[in-house]
């Protein structure tokens, strides 16, 4: 529980402001304006071997585009329960059990009549396994619970990790977990907020044990991955930060 990342150098806090000061600004440019001529390839992932073994049962889902998605955070902020939740709909309760290596999981949902894959990768909080990672995804989710001012105070350095490493037009956003928490919330939602402004993100509440806004997380990427690979002239603009504002439930970060 305690590897976290509260020893990263006031070096890499500085990175990171001046990483938020090379964020675009809300008005100019959007953080990912990637449109490849084609969709995703869906070839299957390089480097970590298929968590299918020899005796499962494959079931092959056709789907018109996939994505790679990837939630960073310090350890025990809730990764795995996200994915856990928003692919199972169960709560891993009191469960700890620290990633080791790599996973991943795979969900299609159904995006304005459109089959979208999101696979999902769920890491330890090692770098050897994050740097396999960082330039191939298409998205990645920096969390920190509520009650947690060590793992909040660490996002800005995983924002730095993420600009430095990722691809420029990686898709972010930022997830304030454990909102039910009855622990004593060192950080505030409004907090959550302010540092999601400072960044330009999306952010968003979210509570795996409530189930408060994690599907719409997953939903709002998969909108946006889904918009920056197919949109088409015609098709209306689908603005993240409007969506999540509007959409989400609960919380400072959205509407009561
Ligand atoms: N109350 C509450 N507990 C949560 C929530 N999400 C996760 N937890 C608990 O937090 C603990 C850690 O969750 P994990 O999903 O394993 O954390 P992780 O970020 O994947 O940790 P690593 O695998 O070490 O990187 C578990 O005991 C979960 O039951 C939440 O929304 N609310």
């Amino acid at each position: 529980m305690s590897r976290k990342k509260t020893s990263r150098s006031k070096g890499a806090r500085a990175h990171a402001a001046s990483a938020a000061s090379a964020l675009p600004s809300a008005n100019g440019p959007r953080l990912h304006a990637r449109r490849p001529s084609a969709p995703a390839p869906r070839r299957r992932p390089a480097g970590p071997s298929s968590p299918v073994g020899p005796y499962s049962t494959v079931a092959v889902i056709s789907t018109d585009i996939a994505f790679k998605v990837m939630l960073v955070g310090d350890s025990g902020v809730g990764k795995t329960c996200l994915l856990v939740h928003f692919k199972d709909r169960v709560f891993l309760a009191g469960i700890f059990i620290a990633t080791v290596g790599i996973n991943f999981r795979n969900k299609v949902l159904d995006v304005d009549g459109m089959k979208v894959k999101l696979q999902r990768w769920d890491t330890a909080g090692q770098e050897q396994f994050r740097s396999l990672l960082w330039r191939c995804l298409w998205c990645q989710v920096p969390i920190c619970p509520h009650h947690s001012k060590a793992s909040f105070d660490n996002i800005p350095a995983w924002l730095s990790e993420i600009q430095e490493h990722a691809q420029h037009d990686t898709v972010l956003m930022l997830l304030g977990n454990k909102v039910d928490s009855t622990q004593e919330h060192e950080v505030k939602g409004e907090d959550g907020e302010k540092l999601a402004k400072e960044y330009r993100l999306p952010f968003m509440e979210t509570s795996v044990k409530t189930g408060l806004n994690v599907d719409l997380a997953f939903t709002a990427i998969a909108k946006e991955l889904k918009q920056h690979s197919m949109m088409a002239p015609s098709e209306a603009h689908f603005w993240l930060h409007d969506y999540v504002k509007r959409e989400g439930r609960g919380g400072s970060c959205c509407r009561p």
